[in-house]
C-alpha cells in the first residue's frame, strides 16, 4: 500500500476480507452496476465505460480506454478522469464482497502521464476489512497487465444502507432504479444484496 494518510491504515483488529459465496466467478466481466454510471454506464456517452472483471478472492481487473472527451493536457488523460477509473474499479470490488459501500478517501500517486488513445489496465483488491471501513489499493498500467505503472491508489469505502441513496439521491433517478423491473440490475444500480 502506497498511502501515506493514517486513515488509509486499518487498524490492528481488522480482518481479511472474505468473498461472498456468490460472487461473480473469477474472469467473469461484472457489465455496468447503473447504464448512468460515469464510470461504467452504457448510457453515458462522454463516461469512461470501464469493464471490470472478477479475479481471485477479492480482487477485480478492469480496462479503460482514455478517449478526446477525457483529456486535461494536450493529448494526455486528464488526472481526475484517471482517478475516476481507480475510484470505479475499487468500487467494484464491493459486488465481491456484497456489500454497499461509498468512497470515503481515495489517495492518489500519478506516476506517468496517459496519452489518448491508452488502454488502461487496471487492478484492485480489498485488504482489509475493519466493521464498516472496507481497505483496497489499485494500480492502473499502461497498455498491459504487465505495462508501466501509470496510476495507483489507495482507498477507504465505508459501508452504508441503502437509504444512503434514498435520502440524497434525485428523486426522479431513484424512482426510476427502484422501478427498474431487473430485479439484478436493481439491486446493483445501489449495490444491495438481491
Ligand atoms: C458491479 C459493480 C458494482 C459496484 C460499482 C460501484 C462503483 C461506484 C463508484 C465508485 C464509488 C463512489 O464514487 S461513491 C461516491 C463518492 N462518495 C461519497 O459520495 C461519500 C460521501 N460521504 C458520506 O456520505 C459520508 O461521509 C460517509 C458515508 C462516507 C461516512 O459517513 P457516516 O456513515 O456518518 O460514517 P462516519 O461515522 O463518519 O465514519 C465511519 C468510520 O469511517 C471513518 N471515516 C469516514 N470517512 C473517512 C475519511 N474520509 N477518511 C478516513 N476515515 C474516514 C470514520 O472515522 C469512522 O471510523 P470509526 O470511528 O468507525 O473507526
Amino acid at each position: 500500500m502506497s498511502g501515506t494518510s493514517p486513515g488509509l491504515t486499518p487498524p490492528a483488529d481488522a480482518k481479511q476480507p472474505a468473498r461472498h459465496a456468490d460472487a461473480p466467478a473469477p474472469g467473469e466481466l461484472l457489465g455496468a452496476h447503473y447504464d448512468q454510471c460515469f464510470g461504467c454506464g452504457g448510457d453515458q456517452p462522454h463516461g469512461l465505460h470501464l469493464a471490470a472483471r472478477a479475479g481471485e478472492g477479492v480482487s477485480i481487473t478492469a480496462e479503460f480506454t482514455v478517449r478526446p472527451e477525457h483529456q486535461g493536457a494536450p493529448g494526455l488523460a486528464h488526472g481526475g478522469v484517471l482517478a475516476t477509473a481507480l475510484d470505479e474499479t475499487l468500487g467494484s470490488l464491493n459486488w465481491l464482497l456484497r456489500t454497499i459501500a461509498v468512497t470515503g478517501r481515495l489517495e492518489t500517486d500519478f506516476v506517468r502521464p496517459v496519452p489518448v488513445g491508452t488502454t488502461l489496465h487496471l487492478a484492485a483488491e480489498v485488504t482489509a476489512v475493519a466493521g464498516r471501513k472496507i481497505y483496497s489499493t489499485a494500480t492502473g498500467r499502461i497498455g498491459a497487465p504487465d505495462g508501466p505503472v501509470a496510476v495507483r491508489a489507495d482507498a477507504l469505502f465505508i459501508e452504508v444502507k441503502v437509504d444512503h441513496f434514498i435520502d440524497h439521491g434525485r428523486e426522479e433517478e431513484i424512482r426510476a432504479a427502484m422501478e427498474d423491473p431487473d430485479q439484478i440490475r436493481r439491486a446493483r444500480a445501489f449495490e444491495v444484496n438481491p
